[in-house]
Order: structure tokens, then C-alpha cells, then sequence
């Protein structure tokens, strides 16, 4: 597969990707070329950095213009104010990295994509605290889902909520076919509701009548069921996830960029502009509705089930 992957990405890729990939090993012709690379904006010569402290590992690949971003917060990458905000950072980072048209998100855990958000940013803190954690998730958003990379989701693990937001923000979706593994949003089983644009991004992608079903009940979806209804748009087997991202990359990126990213924003910016004009009032509203008590309660609740079920 990994060899496929080669000779598609030599095929579409021109200029110098084509040339150091002629040696037929992209790993090997990657690493060699990033060695070699200069530094550019924010990320360095060699060809991968980890932020240990930022809970995020990002591998960026001059050569093929592709980012990798493996969300790295064990036990369950959940998104917390702190992962939210650097994920802000790296993401500016890269799309201010001509070379760079493409980014890969993922987890570093095996099993879980991510758990959404944290849920103890959600619960016994300051009403202060509620706003900036919430606009730290409009931030993220905001900035995937109007991304000028080409944005594809590797979800190589269980994905609710805010999980599934982040897949959702992106271009295309390709699951691992694993039935323990799921993905939804899933917040009316937490007793809150999913805002009005994570339910505008779900329609976006699988129509309304879908998305009222799937956002009153909570559902969250196998694999299968999930490329059924059309939250994801592939599903292999568990090994096969990074390379068909790869591959599916590849065709992505043969589109001349410039016309990609206009179609782009011409489909997405209405619905960011939704939240872009009442952004102040979706923060208060959020505040408002997560500091009620029997708010509190039911995620207190909800944490406590989760601890209870391992026991
Ligand atoms: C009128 C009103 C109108 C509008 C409303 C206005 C505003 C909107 C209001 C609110 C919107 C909020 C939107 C919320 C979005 C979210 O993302 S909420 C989070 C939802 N996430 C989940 O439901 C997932 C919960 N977790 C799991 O199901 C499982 O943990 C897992 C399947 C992800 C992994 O399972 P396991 O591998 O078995 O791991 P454990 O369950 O043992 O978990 C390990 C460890 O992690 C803790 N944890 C799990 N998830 C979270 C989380 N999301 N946040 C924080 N912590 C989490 C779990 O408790 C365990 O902790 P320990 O016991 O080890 O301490």
C-alpha cells in the first residue's frame, strides 16, 4: 500500500516532490529532503517537532506540502482549554506555511480520536473561565473549518462530540473499521445540547433530516452506520487508515489550490458568518445555559457514570 501511495503521490505531485520521490521510498526521500530543508515559518529544519507540552505532535513534510497533527492528551485527547488553544496555535502556523497545503489531523492514542471536549472545563469553574474555554472552541472552529489546507480527518478511534466536530471541520473523513469505535454527537446524552453551529456543520455534511435524528437521540455511530448516514466518508481497516489519507490527499492536492479554496469558502463561509455575527452571544449563551444547576449536575453525573463504569 505504502508503495501505491508512492507512486500516486509521484504521479500528482510535480516539481521537486516528483524528483526526490524517484528514489521509490517516500520516507526515506522525505527525511532526506527535510534534513536538508531551511527553516520556515514557526517550524523547524528538521522534518518533525513534538510539543510535548502542548499535547500536540506535528510532522510536517515540505516536500509533499503535508502536515501531519496527532493529537497526543492521554488517556483521551480530550480538548481542554489548554490542547484547544495551542491547537489555534500550530494550525495558524501551518496555514501560514506556503508549502504546506495539506494537513492530516489524527490521534497518537490508538483507540481514541478524541473524547471531545473536556469536560472539567465545563463544570465547577467561573463563569469567567466558561467564556474563554468557549471561545477557544469557536477559535478552533472557526479556523478548521474555513482552513485553506486541504483538511482530512484520519479517525483512527472513537470520536464523540467535540471529537466529531473537529472531524466534521474537515475536508473528508476516513474512519477505522473497528465496531467498538464510534462517532456522533452525542451531547443530549450528557443532558446538554450541541450549539447552533456544530448542528449547521452536521447538516452541512449529512442534510437535516439526518442530523435532527442523529442530534435529538444522541446517536453515536459505528463505522459502517457512520458511512451509511454519510458522517464519514470512508472506512478501512484500522492499518490502512494513514495511508488511504495519504492517498486521498493526493487527489485533493492535484486541484490547482486557488480554485479549491474559493469553492471552499463559497460553500462554508454563510454558516461561519452565522456564528462570526453573534459570536459575543454565543459565549454569553453558553455561560449562561452551562453555569445552570441542573446543568452542572447532569455533567457532574456524566463524569461520574464514566468513572463508575470502569469499576
Ligand atoms: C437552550 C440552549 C441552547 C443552546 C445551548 C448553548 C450552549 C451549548 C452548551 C453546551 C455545549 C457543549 C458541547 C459539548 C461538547 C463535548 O464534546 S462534551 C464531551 C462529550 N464526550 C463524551 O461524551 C465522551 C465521554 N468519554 C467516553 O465515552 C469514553 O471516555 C471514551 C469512549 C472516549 C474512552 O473510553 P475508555 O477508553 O474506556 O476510557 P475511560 O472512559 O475510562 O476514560 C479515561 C479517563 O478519561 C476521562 N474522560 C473521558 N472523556 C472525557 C472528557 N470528554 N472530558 C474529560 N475527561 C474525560 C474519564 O473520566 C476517565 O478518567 P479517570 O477515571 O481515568 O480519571
Amino acid at each position: 500500500m505504502a508503495l501505491r501511495v508512492v507512486s500516486v503521490l509521484k504521479r500528482r505531485l510535480g516539481g521537486p516532490g516528483q524528483k526526490l520521490l524517484r528514489s521509490g521510498n517516500l520516507l526515506s526521500a522525505t527525511q532526506h529532503r527535510w534534513e536538508k530543508m531551511p527553516s520556515s515559518v514557526g517550524f523547524p529544519v528538521t522534518s518533525r517537532r513534538s510539543f510535548s507540552k502542548t499535547a500536540l505532535i506535528v510532522d510536517v513534510d515540505h516536500n509533499l506540502g503535508i502536515a501531519t497533527m496527532k493529537m497526543n492528551n492521554p488517556p483521551v485527547n480530550s480538548l481542554s482549554l489548554e490542547l484547544l488553544t495551542n491547537f489555534v496555535i500550530d494550525l495558524e502556523k501551518l496555514e501560514n506555511e506556503k508549502r504546506c497545503r495539506g494537513l492530516i489531523i489524527t490521534s497518537a492514542s490508538p483507540k481514541i480520536f478524541s473524547a471531545g471536549l473536556d469536560i472539567t472545563e465545563m463544570y465547577g469553574k467561573s463563569s469567567a473561565h466558561y467564556a474563554e474555554f468557549w471561545k477557544a472552541v469557536q477559535e478552533l472552529w472557526l479556523k478548521l473549518y474555513m482552513s485553506n489546507m486541504v483538511v482530512i480527518a484520519a479517525i483512527n478511534g472513537s470520536s464523540p462530540a467535540g471529537g466529531c466536530l473537529i472531524s466534521l471541520a474537515g475536508d473528508y473523513r476516513i474512519m477505522a473499521d473497528n465496531p467498538k469505535y464510534t462517532i456522533g454527537l452525542n451531547e443530549t446524552l450528557l443532558g446538554i445540547v450541541a450549539p447552533f453551529w456544530f448542528k449547521d456543520t452536521l447538516v452541512n455534511t449529512i442534510g437535516n433530516r439526518a442530523s435532527e435524528h442523529a442530534l435529538q437521540l444522541g446517536l453515536l455511530f459505528s463505522p459502517t452506520d457512520a458511512l451509511r448516514v454519510g458522517i464519514v466518508d470512508q472506512v478501512v481497516p484500522e492499518d490502512k487508515v494513514q495511508d488511504t489519507a495519504l492517498n486521498v490527499m493526493s487527489r485533493w492536492l492535484s486541484i490547482p489550490d486557488h480554485a479549491r479554496q474559493l469553492t471552499k469558502t463559497m460553500m462554508r463561509k454563510p454558516t461561519v458568518d452565522r456564528l462570526l455575527k453573534q459570536r459575543e452571544a454565543d459565549i454569553k449563551n453558553f455561560v449562561s445555559f452551562i453555569s445552570r444547576d441542573s446543568i452542572q449536575k447532569s455533567l457532574h453525573m456524566y463524569m461520574k457514570h464514566l468513572k463508575e463504569r470502569k469499576e
